[in-house]
């Protein structure tokens, strides 16, 4: 259900054809409405930020996004054709999860995965590969760690590396599912401002899920804030109002601005808006 009191299928740039194409979309488990009713367009170069509660259905809307999760009502398509599973179109940098300390690879082996992971046959010329490697561990500022066990490396290198191969084969949508978390405040700018620079520049859709916004308010064009079987679309300082949250929530929230960050106030109880952040 849309809490707009004036729906329409947003689409940022007119005549420019999405990335992504909602119509109608709904998604249901048995009695359980995540989302009904949903218009979505997102252009090329759009920085979408995805908001909510826990069990909101951030995740889901990530793997319908993934061809993972089929829809319950209305459509989705990825550059105007149908959503399929394992699209070289879409980009993912999954939730974070530290590899083993004796993972037996190096950063530059899971970059050189996300090239060429997912081809049968023989691999990909050993030259072009490396240099293609050396480029994507440069853009994402990587290469002084480049032989390095993945296993022994920081949260934020490993994020890194995880970013380099979600951008190894250009992606057209690049799906991030709470990305900063766990990382501090130094990893989380710098993750971000890579994403950005490197996707939307460069004509990508982002679409990024995060409990807090404010390490990203930068960059976001529109939030997507999912609460409750509702949903509210729009810019940041249309959806992050007191008026808004607390439709969503139907409980009353106070939002207000501070030295540039958003606070909010009186979430429920149940409901964890931020995860904690190391060094904060
Ligand atoms: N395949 C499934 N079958 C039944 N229920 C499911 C399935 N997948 C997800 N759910 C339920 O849908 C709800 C939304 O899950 P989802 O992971 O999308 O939430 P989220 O907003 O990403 O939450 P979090 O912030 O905790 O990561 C949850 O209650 C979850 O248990």
């Amino acid at each position: 259900m849309n809490t707009e009191t004036n729906p329409r299928p947003t689409v940022a740039k007119t005549g420019v054809e999405p990335v992504v194409r909602l119509r109608n979309a709904g998604l249901r488990f048995g009695e359980r409405v995540l989302w009904s009713g949903l218009d979505l367009d997102i252009a090329p170069g759009e920085f979408l930020a995805v908001l909510g509660p826990n069990g909101s259905g951030k995740s889901s809307m990530v793997k319908t996004l993934l061809g993972l999760q089929p829809l319950t009502s209305g459509t989705v398509e990825i550059c105007g054709k149908p959503v399929t599973r394992g699209s070289r179109l879409v980009g993912s940098i999954p939730q974070q999860q530290h590899f083993a300390p004796d993972t037996p690879l190096r950063a530059r082996d899971l970059v050189a995965l996300g090239i060429d992971g997912h081809k049968w046959g023989p691999r990909i010329f050993h030259k072009k590969l490396n240099r293609k490697v050396d480029e994507l561990l440069e853009r994402v500022g990587a290469t002084s760690y480049a032989d390095r066990p993945v296993g022994v490396l920081s949260g934020g290198e490993q994020q890194r590396l995880r970013a380099a191969q979600a951008l190894s084969d250009d992606p057209r949508l690049l799906l991030c599912d709470e990305p900063l978390l766990s990382l501090d405040l130094h990893h989380q700018q710098a993750v971000s401002s890579l994403i950005h620079s490197e996707a939307c520049d460069k004509g990508a859709a982002v679409v990024f899920i995060t409990h807090e916004i404010n390490p990203i308010l930068q960059y976001v064009d529109r939030v997507l804030y999912l609460a409750g079987g509702r949903f509210h679309i729009g810019a940041p300082s249309e959806v992050m109002t007191s008026k808004v949250l607390s439709e969503l929530y139907q409980s009353p929230i106070e939002v207000f601005e501070s030295h540039g960050r958003i606070v909010v106030v009186g979430m429920p109880d149940a409901v964890t808006h931020q995860h904690p952040v190391e060094g904060e």
